[in-house]
């Protein structure tokens, strides 16, 4: 097996998103702070790289931004440890997790699964490859996000409820993890709409002059 899965986007099989996962975000929604994570996924199909536009369903017309740091997964594992998680990990990606947040908070009031609005084709933006000695877990990185030059997104990875390891740790209890696969870890405060016509720009800044960026026209 060769070191690490660049191609990770046309290897992955599963988009496992963590959710709630920084306080203020759960708080500016109304929502209670975890105990434990709370998971859902999107199909591979959700994919969409530069540059290409992020399409909103024609049905809808506007859709929420969320930055989140993604964690990609480098060979196939089952109930990790903590301690053992970050042998598991290739790499790391900028993503987004695009949401209806109208129809995931009509599904929430009936019960029903968010599937829909989250998992519609291009709603994971997703950056290039990060390999995983640019990003030290024991260290925090800046995501951000702006809307046509507006920023609406600032927050640390030091402020996740759940670390990465424990996030490895709590999914592979139940779900085997295998290479390719993408973690999407939460999104910090500042989630807001777009329309059609809206340009995002991401980005990622941490230490060792790691900087990031990505930038999507919304269609
Ligand atoms: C409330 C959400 O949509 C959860 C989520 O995707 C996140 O916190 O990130
Ligand atoms: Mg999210």
């Amino acid at each position: 097996m060769t070191s690490t899965p660049k191609n990770f986007r046309s290897i992955c099989t599963k988009i496992i998103c963590i959710g709630r996962n920084y306080s203020e975000h759960a708080s500016e929604l109304g929502n209670t702070v975890p105990t434990k994570p709370i998971i859902f996924m999107k199909p591979p199909s959700a994919f969409v790289i530069e540059p290409n536009d992020i399409k909103i369903p024609s049905e809808w017309d506007e859709v929420h931004h969320e930055v989140e740091l993604g964690v990609i997964i480098d060979k196939k594992c089952q109930n990790v440890s903590k301690e053992e998680a970050e042998e598991y990990i290739a790499g790391y990606c900028l993503a987004l997790d695009m949401t209806s947040r109208k129809l995931q908070n009509e599904l929430k009031d009936q019960g029903l699964p968010w599937l829909l609005a989250k998992g519609f084709d291009t709603s994971c933006p997703c950056g290039d490859f990060i390999d995983k000695n640019e990003i030290n877990l024991s260290s925090s990185v800046n995501l951000w996000l702006s809307v046509n030059g507006t920023m609406r997104q600032s927050g640390h990875t030091r402020d996740m409820i759940f670390s990465v390891p424990d996030i490895i740790a709590f999914i592979s209890k139940y779900i085997t993890l295998e290479r390719g696969d993408l973690i999407l870890t939460g999104t910090p405060a500042g989630v807001g709409s777009v329309k059609r016509g809206d340009q995002i720009e991401a980005g990622i800044n941490g230490e060792n002059d790691l900087k990031y960026t990505m930038k999507f026209n919304i269609t």
